[in-house]
């Protein structure tokens, strides 16, 4: 049941899961007012991540029903609140994970939001209101200016909405390891997908050897004649892990299910960082002999605070960086869950949303409070 709170009087379409089956159908939902630091989005584009997979079918048990997925998003500004100076109408913007903050911890201060211990996210999160957050599969948002940010003129929305999520989560564990400014080092990815695919454009980007680390031997061309990896490792071969030993500085582990990190763990040299932005719904396993006999480390990392995305997407301005999308539709946003489950997709879906009608429902499926 979608909730009932005093000033969401703006009836926006959208698409929502129901239940655990993570079916998607059209839903008809209320957004708040645009309040004096908000501004409201015209959704164009919205990118379809592992997670709204994830929190569709509640793999996570943390899922408030009905849920509306989505935060990589691109639109245009229509409206602004009396506060805000730093967007106008018109304005090509993206809105990624974040929804509120505390605004007050060390953590908010520095710009690193996603570490606030208040945070809410872009869906399944509940406003500094009282509401839960609705995310990017419907036509019109309305954000908190403070989580915005601007899309580079020469970035298109379709390539760039990604960006938001993928590309932040990936950026934010090379920045803290100063990757972003110290080219030169040996780089793994994990896991060839949504996020794996632009850490290895990032890490071209900024000068690194890359090395695709995937159980998928079809993807060794595309990965490097289409992304520029410098080398591929089948992680199911054992002769080919045997011989990339120790050959890593640093691993970005990008994988959506469960699996051991021992072998992986082993291509890090001594001392290297296996830094794990997947979150498979099932613990990792973790043998402790490949991290000790190599002092080797192994961090989390989500997501990627304001500051942060703010740079990412300067950056990716200037190195015309954006994501390998497949378009698709909102009717066709079940295909494309399915097709990202049995990873068949190069690399990220995108919903056209600007190009589709509104949704329309069953007047027994609008939410009690129209
Ligand atoms: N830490 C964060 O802030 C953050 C942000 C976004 C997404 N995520 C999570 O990261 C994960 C990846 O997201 P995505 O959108 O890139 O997903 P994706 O489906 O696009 O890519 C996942 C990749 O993992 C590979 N994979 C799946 N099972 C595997 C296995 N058993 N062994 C090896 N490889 C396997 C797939 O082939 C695919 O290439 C998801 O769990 C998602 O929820 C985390
Ligand atoms: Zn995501
Ligand atoms: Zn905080």
């Amino acid at each position: 049941m979608a909730q009932t709170t005093p000033n969401h009087t703006q009836t926006v379409s959208g698409w929502a899961a129901h239940d655990s089956s993570g079916e998607i159908t059209p839903f008809i939902f209320k957004r708040r007012e645009n309040g004096i630091n908000d501004v409201t989005i015209k959704i164009l584009y919205c990118g379809i991540c592992h997670t709204d997979l994830h929190q569709a079918r509640n793999d996570w048990g943390i899922t408030m029903y009905p849920v509306v997925p989505g935060h990589e998003i691109t639109g245009v500004v229509t409206k602004v609140g009396s506060n805000v100076k730093t967007f106008s109408v018109g304005d090509r913007v993206g809105v990624g994970c974040l929804a509120a903050t505390c605004l007050e911890c060390d953590f908010c201060k520095e710009s690193q939001e996603n570490y606030c211990e208040d945070l809410q996210f872009t869906y399944n999160g509940i406003f500094w209101d009282g509401s839960i957050t609705y995310g990017g599969y419907s036509k019109m948002l309305v954000a908190d200016h403070r989580y915005v940010v601007r899309i580079p003129e020469n970035l298109p929305m379709d390539a760039a909405a990604p960006l938001l999520c993928a590309g932040v989560t990936v950026f934010s564990p090379l920045r803290d390891h100063d990757l972003h400014k110290t080219p030169g080092k040996k780089i793994g990815v994990v896991g060839l997908g949504g996020l794996g695919h632009v850490a290895v454009k990032f890490g071209k980007a900024f000068g690194h050897h890359v090395t695709v680390i995937s159980t998928s031997p079809s993807k060794e061309k595309e990965a490097k004649d289409h992304l520029g990896a410098d080398d591929f490792i089948v992680s199911t071969d054992d002769q080919q892990m045997q011989k990339g030993k120790r050959s890593l500085d640093f691993i970005l582990n990008t994988v959506s299910a469960k699996h051991c990190l021992g072998p992986l763990l082993e291509l890090l040299k001594v001392n290297g960082t296996m830094v794990v932005v997947g979150a498979p719904d099932q613990p990792f396993t973790l043998p402790s002999f490949p991290m000790i006999f190599g002092k080797r480390a192994v961090k989390g990392s989500v997501i990627g605070g304001m500051d942060e995305t703010r740079e990412m997407m300067e950056l990716c301005g200037k190195h015309n960086i954006t994501c390998d999308i497949e378009l698709t539709s909102p009717d066709k946003i079940n295909q494309a869950l399915d097709r990202v489950a049995k990873n068949d997709v190069r690399y990220r879906f995108v919903i056209d949303i600007a190009n589709a009608p509104a949704a329309t429902v069953d007047d027994d499926q609008i939410c009690s409070n129209l």
